[in-house]
């Protein structure tokens, strides 16, 4: 992964992820009389998530006017509008994108043309092409046939294990492509991919928004993924494992839970706190990960040196992946959420399996036993963080007086997140939800990041909504971008 992604960049790649579950390729060959915009239009009412205009014998003339006709269509639904092979069309008529192949042109040629933030996507069917090209500045590949075609001849098939190898290899998203239709689909399960590309099973169907309309439930239970948090409950609601399932649950993710401690608390303090039982938290773990195996894992409250022993060892034995530790030691109400002790072991046990850590600047500080007044600081400490453990650090700065800027420190070193800092006051469990929101996001696929920005996104949402509850630091409104309370 290379750090030298812009914000916009971020922002693209977070909007293509959207994109591509369903994305639909044109062939009129398929449509018999009815208008390509008709098609369009139905595949659109279906739920299609992108549209692709693939026109093989148009002179150019008529290709430009189909191609702005299109648009407008892609655009009045808010769904991007892709032009297949040629990059003089796809900039004529200011599409969002261009698919180009192997013997098209040259992927670098095609993005130096595109600039930085059109779609570039590439097709390939090797592991070898798919690297190029994500070097090259690719935005997502479309790799297939995963199954015979009838909408182009001669198109080699590739088997699904050079499928899956292919998405493992790269970080941009891979659509597949191919004979893809209600019945085939589930075979692709177990792939990683972002999403289908699809001609005929749309394009040839009798009715083609009933079957855009299928074809995507079938990609929504295809494409679902799961994230586990394991954390202290917080009867109150505002963080722990009740803000942790609602960010996954908002994030597009099915959330499951450990829990560590049982915490009386509320948006004034901790009253109480009653611990798992080492065993009990390892069985809940058993449970989970025999049944249904997360694609990402966050922690939080840890509390105790035999409950991390624990959390350590099954998250070892599993092999867990897209592991996020948020180092909760300390609530805001001030209550100690991790006992002196546990500071080594989480350090030691935990931080090495993590992709990611969350510190904030005071968990920073007391991690390193460093002190940070400024930028530079932060990024003395986070090298610092990364160097002893081999984890990915975000070093956070809500907690700083003007900005809200975050620095994440990796192998390759600094990128800064800016950061819009929210005027509220309310804001219990905010660490708990951008950790968990980054899980969500790390289990869709995203890169770190990627992650890490659509948290941040995320997060500042939840706390600009302006949820105003409770005789102290309130919560979020983890909802906001489903419903408004009156
Ligand atoms: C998403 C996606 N993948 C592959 C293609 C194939 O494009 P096409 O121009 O038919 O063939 P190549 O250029 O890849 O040889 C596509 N249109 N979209
Ligand atoms: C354009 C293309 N590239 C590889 S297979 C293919 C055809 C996809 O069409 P269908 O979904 O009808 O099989
Ligand atoms: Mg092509």
């Amino acid at each position: 992964m290379s750090l030298s992604l812009c914000q916009n960049n971020i922002t693209k790649a977070c909007a293509l992820r959207k994109a591509l579950p369903l994305y639909a390729i044109t062939d009129r060959r398929w449509l018999g009389d009815k208008p390509l915009a008709q098609a369009v239009k139905e595949a659109l009412l279906g739920g299609v998530t992108m549209i692709q205009l693939r026109e093989k014998n148009l002179d150019t003339d008529c290709f430009l006017q189909e191609a702005q006709r299109i648009k407008a269509l892609c655009h009045a639904f808010n769904v991007p509008f892709i032009v297949n092979d040629n990059i003089g069309i796809a900039l004529a008529c200011d599409a969002d994108g261009v698919h180009i192949g192997q013997q098209d042109m040259a992927v670098k040629e095609a993005r130096a043309l595109l600039g930085p933030n059109k779609i570039l996507g590439v097709s390939a069917k090797t592991t070898a092409q798919a690297l190029a090209a994500e070097n090259d500045g690719a935005d997502y590949l479309g790799v297939g046939a995963v199954f015979p075609t009838d909408s182009k001849a001669n198109a080699s098939e590739i088997s699904h294990n050079e499928l899956q190898r292919i998405c493992a290899a790269v970080s941009i998203p891979v659509v597949a492509i191919g004979g893809i239709n209600e019945k085939n689909i589930s075979k692709l399960q177990h792939s990683s991919i972002s999403g289908a590309a699809v001609i005929s099973a749309i394009f040839a169907a009798p009715d083609i928004r009933a079957a855009a309309t299928r074809l995507r439930q079938r990609l929504s239970a295809l494409l679902t993924k799961t994230a586990l948090t394991i954390a202290g409950s917080d009867a109150s609601g505002g963080a722990g494992i009740q803000a942790d399932l609602k960010t996954m649950l908002a994030c597009g993710v099915y959330g499951m839970s450990a829990i560590t401690a049982l915490t009386a608390q509320n948006t004034t303090g901790v009253a109480g706190v009653s611990p798992s039982t080492p065993d009990f938290l390892s069985a809940q773990l058993d449970s989970i990960f025999d049944d249904i195996f997360p694609d990402a894992v966050k922690t939080g409250m840890v509390f105790s040196t035999p409950l991390i022993a624990v959390i350590a060892g099954r998250l070892r034995h599993y092999q867990a992946k897209n592991i996020v530790v948020d180092p909760v030691m300390i609530a805001t109400s001030g209550a100690h959420l991790l006992s002196t002790d546990a500071i080594t072991a989480l350090k030691e046990q935990l931080f090495p399996l993590a992709t990611l850590i969350t510190p904030n600047l005071k968990e920073t500080e007391a991690l390193t036993g460093l002190s940070i007044a400024n930028k530079a600081d932060m990024e003395t400490a986070a090298r610092k963080l990364q160097a002893a453990y081999g984890c990915n650090v975000l070093c956070k700065g809500g907690h700083r007086p003007t900005d809200a800027d975050d620095l994440l420190y990796t192998a390759d070193g600094p990128l800064w997140l800016p950061g819009r800092r929210v005027d509220n006051p309310n804001t219990h469990g905010t660490g708990c939800t951008l950790s968990a929101a980054i899980a969500a996001h790390l289990a869709k696929g995203y890169s770190l990041p990627q992650a890490v920005q659509a948290a941040k996104d995320y997060l500042t949402g939840a706390l600009t909504a302006g949820l105003n509850l409770g005789h102290g630091a309130g919560p979020l409104h983890h909802g906001w971008q489903l419903c408004k309370f009156p």
